[in-house]
Formats: C-alpha cells, structure tokens, sequence
C-alpha cells in the first residue's frame, strides 16, 4: 500500500538482534477510573465530590477516564473520518513539507534516533501546532473538523487543569496567564498493523511533557499503561476520553499527581487511531513545584530548558530521560 511509511526497514536491524518486549498475551486490561463530568454543574456537594475524586485519580493512577465531557460524538466520529483520509494519502506526499501546509516536521513516523528495537515506534502521526491550523486552507474539511475539535478539547483541558489546580492551592488565573491559546498541539496518530506485533511496540514507552493531555482512542485496544509495577490495557470506552497527567503537572504539583509512563502496543490485523491534545504553556513559562509543607521534590525550570533537555537525550541516548532530570535527588 503506498500510504505505508517504511517501517520494516527501518527497524530491520533492530529485528534481526532483538529478544522480544515482554508484553501481548499476559497484559491485562483495566478500568480505569470513570469521572461523570456532569456532576460538576450539580449541587456544591456533588461538584465537590467530583473535584475529590478527579484529584484522587491523578494521584492514584496518573491516568482517568471523563464521560458527558462536552465533545459531541459527531465531532469524535468525524476527526477519525478524516484522519483517516489523510493518512492513506500517499507516502511521498505525507513526507512533502509542504502537505497540509503545516510548520517543517510535523509528519513523523518510527523513530530516526532509536538505537534499539524498544525505542522504535511503528507509527506515524501529524503533530499540529495549535498556531498551524488557520493555515490548512487547502484542506478545509480537515481543517474545520480540527477546530471543532480543538474549541471543545481547549476548554475541557482548562477546565481540567483549574480543578487539579484547586487542591494544591494553585490560584485558578495560573492557567489562563500561562497557557495562551497557541501553546498547546494536536497530535493525530495511526498505528499500522504490524507483522512483528509480539516484538515491536506502536508507540514507545514516554510519559508526556504537558501539563494533561487529553486523548480519543478508537475502538482498537493499543494503550497500555505501567500502573503498580506491570503493564495494564486501558479498554477502549466509545463515550469517554482518556486524560493523564503530563510532567509538567507532575513538577507543578510538587509529585503529588502522577506523569505515568504510558505505551501503545502494535496488532497484526487492523489499523488504529487515536488524537491526542497535549495541553501546554508558552516555552518561557516557569514550573516551579508548589508545596505549603513539603519540599520541593523537582528544581524550578521553564518549558524551553526541559525540551531542551529532551532534546539532547533524545540525540544521545535515543529517549527521553524526562523528570528525573530535574529532581533534587538525582546523584
Ligand atoms: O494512541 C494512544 O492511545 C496514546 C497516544 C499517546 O500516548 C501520545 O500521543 O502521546
Ligand atoms: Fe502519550
């Protein structure tokens, strides 16, 4: 099929020296917490209620699921419809700079600095800078799906990050002055079906830099999250969406909400799809762990040095290292 990126060679080294992921057929699949979202317009007590346990799902799991979210089925059901069409456009086309008129690279597949087969993802996805939309004019029913999408998944992710902000003290304007409309990016994703699927992983193992990132996952189970020391499958639920928490929450908070290491495995038979809105502050933003009581667990830095940081430990050792890096404890 000429919408395949080259996976296949591209790993082929990898392949041919590898022992396999331990992961498929011993992994089993959770609920994750379920929050009813509509309980926040409710009374003062249901609303609290749902603040609690939202906040308690962040701490617990990193990770929870939001039903009556506020994004309409249709909106859901087209951003897939379209996705798809753009991803079985032709190879040689995707890679163009100039397809979808997005910034340079934002069509990227595998993982050009894997230095081993757990580092490579056999993938490929559009990352949209929130900035980039108003430019796909050529593509306008993609395009006007997006920011349909885009106007909903903005708020709820606001409004999610004021709740998780309420118990930590953190006044409820932090978001609003850090967080511009254009900080935050789109990330459409297409696992292909993989023949290698005990051994090659869809998306790598990472936790995510945002603040949340909230995701739609199709009906084809992939996501695999490392909750109490094993991996766990996080059943696809067609009326909600998955939110977890980023590192940058994780640092705001002082380490009390969880950026939870998160994968997506590969299936031989069927393609999957999933859109993710990664929720984040301008680059100059300073995150700086907040805690009445207890000290600070993580160094104060801005969104800049930690992708810098990402950056270099991409290129030199294949991966991102992530939080650790800015830990007190770190030797
Ligand atoms: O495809 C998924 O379900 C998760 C995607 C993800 O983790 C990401 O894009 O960072
Ligand atoms: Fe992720």
């Amino acid at each position: 099929m000429d919408f395949e990126p080259p996976f296949q060679g591209a790993c082929k080294s990898f392949l041919q020296n590898t022992t396999k992921i331990n992961k498929h057929p011993e992994v089993e699949e959770c609920e994750l917490p379920v929050i009813d979202l509509s309980h926040l317009n409710f009374d003062p007590m249901n609303r609290e209620k749902c603040i609690n346990e939202i906040a308690e799902a962040a701490s617990q799991w990193g990770f929870f699921q939001v039903v009556n979210h506020g994004i309409s089925q249709e909106v859901l059901n087209s951003i897939k419809d379209e996705q798809k069409k753009v991803f079985h456009q032709p190879y040689t086309k995707k890679i163009a700079q100039s397809f979808l008129n997005l910034s340079p690279n934002s069509y990227r597949w595998g993982n050009p600095q894997a230095t081993c087969l757990r580092q490579f993802s056999w993938s490929e996805a559009f990352h949209i800078s929130m900035a980039d939309i108003p430019s796909m004019n050529e593509h306008k029913s993609l395009r006007s799906t997006i920011e349909a999408f885009v106007k909903n998944v903005s708020d709820l992710a606001k409004s999610l990050a004021e709740i998780l902000a309420q118990p930590l003290g953190i006044e409820s304007s932090y978001f609003k002055e850090n967080c511009p409309p254009r900080t935050s990016f789109l990330r459409l994703n297409r696992y292909s079906p993989c023949p290698f699927s005990s051994q090659v992983l869809g998306l790598c193992s990472h936790t995510d830099t945002a603040f949340l990132t909230i995701v739609h996952q199709d009906e084809v189970h992939g996501l695999e999250l490392f909750h109490g020391g094993r991996w766990i499958g996080v059943k696809p639920n067609p009326e909600a969406l998955v939110v977890n928490i980023g590192d940058l929450f994780e640092a705001l908070s002082n380490g009390i909400y969880k950026s939870i290491k998160h994968r997506v495995v590969t299936n031989q038979e069927v393609e999957r799809f999933s859109v993710a809105y990664f929720y984040c502050p301008s680059f100059d933003a300073v995150i700086q762990s907040r805690s009445t009581t207890d000290p600070a667990v993580y160094k104060r830095f801005t969104l800049r040095e930690f992708k810098h940081q990402t950056q270099r430990d991409v290129e030199e050792l294949g991966e991102k290292v992530g939080l650790s890096r800015f830990s007190f404890d770190r030797k």
